[in-house]
């Protein structure tokens, strides 16, 4: 059912720890990748890793500036010698303030790569195969269950705020280019075992404790535990009348 093969594919955030398992997985599926991260050093070790015979490229672009994603796209299509025709959109972090402390300039920072730099790839990436009445396009935004529930006990509006705007800006987006026939959906996750996590945590036991009592599977997830919906979802074989859906993969979090 699952079928990329040569199906050029376009990461964002491809150092961060959710990437890393999406990444082996679309190319076990023949996917050739562009892999973009603001972190070039963690990209170039993550391709070193990397054992393929597909033509992988890294692309250094902050996903909350227009122009930096638009000269990106254009350097992909000029170095595949073809349009882009699926997009994983990892890229973001959170922050934790109390709200009624939350610096303007973070929040709009946050909402800037979180939120706009989202619809950014997701334009940049829609208008060639749009222009060119490419078929079969499909795009995965990773959102998160902070966009549905409100986390416990980290104070961080913006990140929600953000992860809220995915989920509604995919069920928009797919609404105006069904047309196109691009598909979009997102996949929202619970707690992962990543740096973002690490951080969030930063060695506090009690929040650990509460994020377990609230999660029915009692543990955090691995990365690796994403890849197959990521993998659904890009591919038109297995998901072509999935549009503007939000799958939640959260060790049960939502159902308490
Ligand atoms: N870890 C979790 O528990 C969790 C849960 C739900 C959703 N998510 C989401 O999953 C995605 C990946 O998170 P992760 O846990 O792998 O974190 P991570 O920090 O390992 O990876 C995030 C990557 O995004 C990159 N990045 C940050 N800002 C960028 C920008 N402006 N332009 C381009 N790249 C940028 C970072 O350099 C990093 O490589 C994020 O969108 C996050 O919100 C994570
Ligand atoms: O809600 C799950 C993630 O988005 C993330 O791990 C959390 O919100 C960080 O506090």
């Amino acid at each position: 059912m699952f079928e990329l093969t040569n199906e050029l594919t376009v990461i964002t955030g491809a150092s961060g720890a959710l990437a890393e398992p999406i990444i082996h997985t679309l190319l076990e599926y023949g996917a050739p990748l562009a892999l973009l991260d603001i972190n070039m050093d963690a990209l170039l070790v993550r391709k070193a890793s990397l054992n393929t015979k597909l033509k992988v490229e890294c692309y250094t672009c902050d996903i909350g500036n227009f122009t930096d994603v638009e000269e990106t796209f254009k350097k992909i299509t000029a170095d595949f010698g073809t349009f882009p025709l699926h997009l994983v959109n990892t890229a973001g972090y959170c922050e934790n303030f109390p709200a009624e402390d939350y610096p303007s300039i973070n929040a709009e920072q946050l909402i800037k790569v979180n939120l706009l730099g989202s619809l950014y790839v997701a334009q940049v990436f829609a208008k060639p195969i749009i222009n060119n009445k490419i078929e079969n396009a499909s795009i995965v935004m990773i959102a998160s269950m902070s966009g549905s529930i409100v986390n416990d006990p980290q104070p961080q509006i913006a990140y929600n705020m953000s992860k809220a705007g995915v989920i509604h800006m995919v069920k928009s987006l797919a609404v105006e280019w069904a047309k196109y026939n691009i598909r979009i959906n997102s996949l929202s996750p619970g707690y992962i075992a990543t740096p973002l996590t690490k951080n969030v945590i930063n060695g506090n036991t009690e929040m650990f404790n509460r994020w377990m009592s609230l999660t029915p599977m009692k543990r955090m997830a691995n990365p690796n535990e994403f890849a197959g919906t990521v993998l659904y979802l890009l591919s038109n074989s297995a998901s072509s009348y999935t549009t503007g859906e939000n799958i939640i993969v959260d060790g049960g979090y939502q159902c308490l």
